[in-house]
């Protein structure tokens, strides 16, 4: 099958080479030439992927969005999210009628509070049933290593969701399917939020107990949001939910976790965001998940006090006081 994804980052190329190791013939498309002759020419994405030696044979890369879509079953999507809907504009009436889209992106716009799969479907005028969303404990650096790991695929129509999970199953990568797509995003891009908080606690030397505190008042936060955006609750115990969670609060490959160890070591926001090898998607998603936490009538303690430490550089020890705030609850 002929899979294109468009935006060869970390997580692009790393999927890419997941679908190419399923047998697929796979087009990254990227902006910038020196990525697209690295990938095209040598097989190696020295900006976004360069600990992986050498990419598949079965993996290509185009600058060209209509040679890059042209006969895809399968068009991935793996930009940043605050430029996806600006960047899929450009790929209106490009892609294959009968093609499925798939989202990798974790995050919500600043601008319009949109899920991605909002915006995906508004920018590219697609249907519910041609439009997924993959989302999981998936470092991209562990996967492009071929490390065991699993992830979620989700669609409102089951066999399509089932047609791309097949799509990416490998020896060593396996996808459960879902219909849940709002579960989906609501866990992939919440969970940044939580990262950045966890990481700023480690980053500011406290241990287990505070990490421990922030992950699962996290997780009811992100539940209680993505129950009344209308998710399914099972998906935050599932992988998508729970199991992203683990993995990006505990390790250093997660840039959200390292943006957030950054400003617990007292960087500031534009330090961090120098310092910063790829996007932290927290950091942008955090005032949306506020804006949509007051829109839903939900409480969003962990996100209104992350909001602070990017918009008035409040510290470590001043942010867990937020959480504190207040009076007796149940838990
Ligand atoms: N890395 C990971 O472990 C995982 C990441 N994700 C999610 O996947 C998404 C992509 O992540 P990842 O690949 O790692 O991120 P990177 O920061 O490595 O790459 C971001 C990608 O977005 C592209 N991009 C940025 N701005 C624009 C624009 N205006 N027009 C077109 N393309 C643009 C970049 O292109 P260019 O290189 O030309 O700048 C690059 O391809 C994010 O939402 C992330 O949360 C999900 C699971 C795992
Ligand atoms: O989503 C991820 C792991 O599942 C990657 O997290 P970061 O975007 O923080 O690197």
């Amino acid at each position: 099958m002929k899979i294109a994804v468009l935006g060869a980052g970390a997580w692009g190329t790393a999927f890419g080479q997941v679908l190419a190791d399923a047998g697929n013939d796979v087009t990254m498309w990227a902006i910038e030439p020196e990525i697209v002759e690295g990938i095209r020419d040598r097989h190696h994405n020295a900006v976004r992927l360069p600990s992986v030696d050498r990419l598949p044979d079965n993996m290509t890369a185009t600058g060209d969005r209509a040679e890059a879509v042209a006969g895809a079953k399968i068009v991935v999507v793996a930009i940043a999210a605050q430029f996806a809907r600006v960047a899929l504009a450009e790929f209106k009436g490009l892609i294959p009628d009968d093609a499925v889209v798939v989202s990798l992106m974790k995050g919500i716009e600043r601008t319009t509070g949109k899920r991605m799969d909002e915006a995906v479907r508004e920018a590219l005028d697609l249907p519910a049933d041609r439009f997924a969303a993959v989302s999981g404990p998936n470092l991209s650096k562990e996967i492009a290593d071929r490390q065991p790991a699993a992830t979620v695929v989700a669609c409102a129509d089951l066999d399509n969701a089932r047609m791309v999970a097949a799509a990416c199953t490998t020896d060593y990568f396996k996808a459960f399917v879902t219909t849940d797509v709002i579960g989906l995003e609501m866990c992939g891009s919440l969970k940044n939020v939580v990262a950045l908080a966890v990481g700023m606690a480690r980053g500011a030397g406290y241990g287990e107990n505070t990490a421990a505190m922030i992950e699962t008042r996290g997780l009811a936060e992100l539940t209680a949001l993505g129950e009344a955006a209308g998710a399914d609750p099972k998906t935050f115990r599932g992988l998508a939910g729970v199991g992203d969670l683990i993995a990006t609060c505990g390790s250093p490959l997660s840039r959200n976790y390292t943006f957030g160890a950054n400003l617990g070591r007292g960087m500031s926001v534009e330090e961090a965001t120098a310092a910063s090898n790829g996007v932290a998607e927290g950091v942008p998603t955090t005032d949306a998940v506020v804006a949509l936490g007051r829109e839903l009538g939900v409480a969003t303690p962990l996100a209104s006090a992350m909001s602070r430490v990017l918009s008035d550089g409040i510290s470590c020890q001043e942010m867990l006081a937020l959480l504190f705030d207040g009076d007796v609850t149940e838990e």
